[in-house]
């Protein structure tokens, strides 16, 4: 087994994780994210739940989070039960620091991260400051979640729309499947200049089940990096 290599951001991660951990209240409903970061997430709010009696109930947005969570002790919740979430808090790929648009679902759980975060009076952005882009696209491929039936042919066309698509795998080569069992394909777009559009055509393909661009969805951004923590609150145009 090869070991996983340090990751040289952790510190600033948990920095920003903690300060956006403090804004969860006593009696609040709250949307757990998923990723190294978010991870930081849930440990603060397991620890506040064990020391302080932080009393909350929570929705995982991911079958790892959902286990990390009973791990720390994080009594959950279901929709059924909580329709609405106070606040809901999770990582990213990709930020837009002026509008906070994001990219996300680099770590495979974008179609329940978009669940909860729609669901969430407050949608906090968890990251290191290396995640802020001029523009979506510029870094990162864009995460399309597709149905395995006729994959193929909306990999196709999500060519047409201008991507170099490439369907995710695991190390092994067989195909990378989502908590709901569907696959991703990893379409490297480049930087875009009308997200809202791009995210309307992919919607349009038979057989796409989310995306994991994230328009106008996040209220804050608690970034850590070299220069300290940044909080940033989408500008009015
Ligand atoms: O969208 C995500 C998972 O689907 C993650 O939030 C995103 O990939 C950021 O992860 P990390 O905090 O590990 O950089």
């Amino acid at each position: 087994m090869t070991a996983t290599p340090p990751d040289p951001a952790a510190a600033f991660k948990q920095q920003a994780a903690i300060k956006a951990a403090s804004l969860v209240q006593d009696g609040m409903a709250v949307g757990l994210g998923t990723g190294s970061t978010a991870k930081f997430v849930v440990a603060e709010l397991g620890r506040r739940v064990r020391e302080e009696g932080l009393r909350i109930r929570a929705i995982p947005t991911s079958s790892v989070t959902e286990k990390q969570a009973k791990e720390e002790g994080i009594p959950l919740t279901t929709f059924g039960e909580q329709p609405e979430l106070d606040i809901a808090i999770d990582g990213a790929d990709e930020i837009e620091p002026r509008t906070l648009n994001l990219i996300k679902g680099l770590g495979g759980a974008l179609l329940w991260e978009k669940i909860v975060a729609s669901a969430a009076k407050q949608f906090v952005v968890v990251a290191d400051a290396s995640k802020y882009v001029d523009h979506l696209g510029a870094k990162c491929p864009l995460p399309v979640e597709v149905i395995p039936f006729g994959w193929e042919n909306v990999a196709r066309q999500l060519g047409e729309l201008g991507a170099h698509v490439t369907p995710r795998r695991n190390r092994d080569g067989s195909f990378y499947l989502t908590d709901e069992k569907n696959l991703i394909m990893d379409c490297v777009f480049g930087p875009m200049i009308e997200p809202e559009k791009l995210g309307r055509s992919i919607l349009e393909i038979v057989g796409v089940v989310e995306h994991g661009l994230f328009l106008h969805m996040a209220c804050q951004t608690i970034t850590a990096g070299p220069e300290g923590i940044r909080i940033l609150t989408p500008q009015q145009d």
